[in-house]
């Protein structure tokens, strides 16, 4: 059995608009998707998931004659739950020319699903690292991280950006530009991340934008607004300003509610980070629910998230230098 693990993420800034050609800044977090991949002797596809948002469970699937996988679990929920690793697997597939090869499937995650901290991108990462070497093939950084990306790219119907799959597999603060991928000098920030206990949908809320964009054009000059906000947030970073930093983080907040893609629990946890005195605050990932991300050096931003009324867990995230883990 061969075993990576791959962190998850948060935008500093750019999210959505990446999706068009903007620059965005992600950053990847020490909270991680462990996945084990070991071959089989016939050619199923085995998943055990335990920390999904179902309480975990295993599915068998792939023999000819197999009928629809037999899971306690609506099949809705399931395909949605699947699709990231099966297409991590057909990508597995088709780097080692072996189709016929069948796999036990293991994913243990601390990354809430759905909710902006880029749990799709760890997984994809970490189940194409563990299943190339599993065959004997040992991947460089940015092939699997191309390779990631296309899992994205299919899973949310042809509409994804390389950031999140690149943040995963090389650790840090990275900034992605269409396919121009690269890392960043960053300091240690002070980033706290509120979780109201949902999700948003990545590929209905990136169409969403799509839609927005092409019907009118505020909508398209918002998005390349949110580039503009990276630009300049790239600057302040290097600098290590942080007060700079919070500032463009509100304001790129603000474009994306503007967006449709916040929500009232999103937007209530980042006016009580604002409150608190953090130096800024916004929604990471795709939206509709999920996480915040603030900046604060101090204890008063997670205290208040807490208390929040939607807020279900207020942590402080520690910045990953290190992306894909070979661990076994
Ligand atoms: N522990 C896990 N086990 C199996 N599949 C998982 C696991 N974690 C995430 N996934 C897959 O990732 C999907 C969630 O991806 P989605 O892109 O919607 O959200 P996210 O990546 O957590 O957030 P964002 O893209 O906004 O950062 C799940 O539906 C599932 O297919
Ligand atoms: C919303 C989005 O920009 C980030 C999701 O974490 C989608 C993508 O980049 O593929
Ligand atoms: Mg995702």
């Amino acid at each position: 059995m061969a075993v990576s693990s791959a962190p998850g993420k948060v935008y500093l800034f750019g999210e959505h608009a990446v999706v068009y050609g903007e620059p965005a800044v992600p950053c990847a977090i020490e909270v991680r998707a462990r996945v084990g991949v070991e071959q089989r002797s016939d050619s199923k596809l085995r998943i055990h998931a335990e920390d999904l948002s179902l309480d975990g469970f295993t599915v068998e699937y792939g023999g000819a004659t197999d009928g629809p996988p037999d899971v306690d679990v609506s099949e809705s929920l399931l395909t949605a739950a699947m699709g990231y690793v099966d297409g991590a697997i057909e990508q597995v597939r088709a780097i080692t020319g072996e189709e016929d090869i069948g796999f036990d499937v293991t994913i243990e995650s601390d990354i809430p699903l759905g909710a902006g901290l880029g749990s799709s991108a760890a997984v994809a990462v970490a189940a194409i690292d563990a299943g190339t070497r599993e065959l004997g093939t040992t991947l460089e950084i940015d092939e699997l991280a191309e390779r990631a990306y296309r899992t994205e790219y299919e899973v949310q119907g042809g509409q994804a950006s390389r950031a999140d799959t690149f943040c995963s597999a090389t650790g840090g603060a990275v900034r992605v530009e269409g396919d121009d991928c690269r890392s960043l000098e960053a300091p240690d920030l002070p980033l706290v991340i509120g979780f109201d206990g949902g999700a948003g949908d990545t590929g209905e809320l990136v169409a969403g934008v799509r839609s927005l964009r092409e019907e009118y054009d505020f909508a398209a000059d918002t998005v390349d607004a949110i580039g503009d906000i990276v630009r300049n947030g790239e600057a302040a970073l290097a600098a290590g300003d942080l007060e700079e930093l919070g500032r463009l983080m509100n304001f790129n907040h603000g474009l994306l509610s503007a967006l449709g893609v916040s929500s009232r629990s999103l937007d209530s946890m980042v006016w009580a980070a604002r409150d608190a005195g953090a130096d800024g605050a916004k929604l990471t990932g795709a939206g509709g629910g999920g996480c915040i991300v603030a900046l604060d050096p101090t204890d008063e931003t997670e205290t208040a998230l807490s208390y929040t009324p939607g807020c279900a867990d207020a942590f402080r995230a520690e910045l990953s230098e290190t992306g894909v883990k070979r661990l076994e």
